[in-house]
């Protein structure tokens, strides 16, 4: 089974790109996916988390309010660094776990869709990887429409992360999703067709 790390920026496109492969029924683990569920209130990072940063962070119904723990971790390194010993390694396992079980239906290919690939050195976890690339203009003005941030919050989100420019380098392929969606869908066919899990 082939496995593919599935990266990028924040905004540039990896949901967008996860959704292709999923039309093409190769399975897609989602780091963001199980990160929100293992922080939801039954969640095994649920208690930890009010332990650590206190019921200000909670909603009404006592649901962590991701937008209140966003505006702490996005200006606050330090507590970020907290919030990720938290959550990564339950993330991890999850993902490994979900990985196993698609290596026993003996599937051709998996993609592991994980924003902070590099950020948290995981490059061993995966055979292949593909970097969602946009330019910074693209990625402020996508990240702001999707989400109603202000550019500040916006620009926060961004700078907690490795540049793009970086991330590129260190790619396996890259698909530039600057354009439109179907010229990336043309380069991850491409690629696909490259790395054998397509046929021409
Ligand atoms: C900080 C939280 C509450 C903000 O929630 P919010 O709904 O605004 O964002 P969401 O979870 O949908 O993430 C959106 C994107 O933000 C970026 N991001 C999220 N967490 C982090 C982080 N700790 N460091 C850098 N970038 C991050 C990623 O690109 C991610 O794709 C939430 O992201 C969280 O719990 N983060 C910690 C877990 C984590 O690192 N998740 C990302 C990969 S596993
Ligand atoms: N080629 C494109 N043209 C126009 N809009 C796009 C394109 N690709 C993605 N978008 C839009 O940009 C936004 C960000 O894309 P997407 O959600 O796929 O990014 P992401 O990398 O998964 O983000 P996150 O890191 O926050 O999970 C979305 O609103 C999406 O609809």
């Amino acid at each position: 089974m082939l496995t593919i790390g599935l990266t990028g920026g924040i905004a540039s496109g990896k949901s967008t790109v996860a959704a292709m492969f999923r039309d093409l029924h190769i399975p897609v683990i989602d780091a963001d996916e199980i990160a929100h569920r293992v922080t939801a209130i039954n969640g095994e990072a649920y208690k930890p988390i009010v332990e650590t940063f206190g019921h200000d962070v909670l909603d009404a119904n006592g649901a962590i309010d991701r937008r209140k723990l966003g505006a702490i971790v996005f200006d606050n390194e330090q507590k970020r660094k907290q919030l990720n010993a938290i959550v990564h390694p339950l993330v991890r396992k999850h993902m490994l776990q979900q990985k196993e079980q698609y290596a026993k239906q003996k599937e051709k290919a998996v993609v592991l869709d994980i924003p902070l690939l590099f950020e948290s050195k995981l490059e061993h976890l995966v055979d292949r990887i593909l970097v969602v690339y946009v330019d910074e203009q693209t990625q402020l003005h996508r990240l702001c429409e999707r989400n109603g941030f202000s550019v500040e919050e916006a620009r926060a989100r961004m700078k907690a992360q490795m540049p793009l420019e970086e991330k590129r380098k260190k790619a396996d392929a890259v698909i530039d999703n600057n354009g439109t969606i179907e010229e990336t869908k043309r380069q991850l066919y491409a690629c696909l067709v490259r790395w054998g899990v397509l046929g021409k």
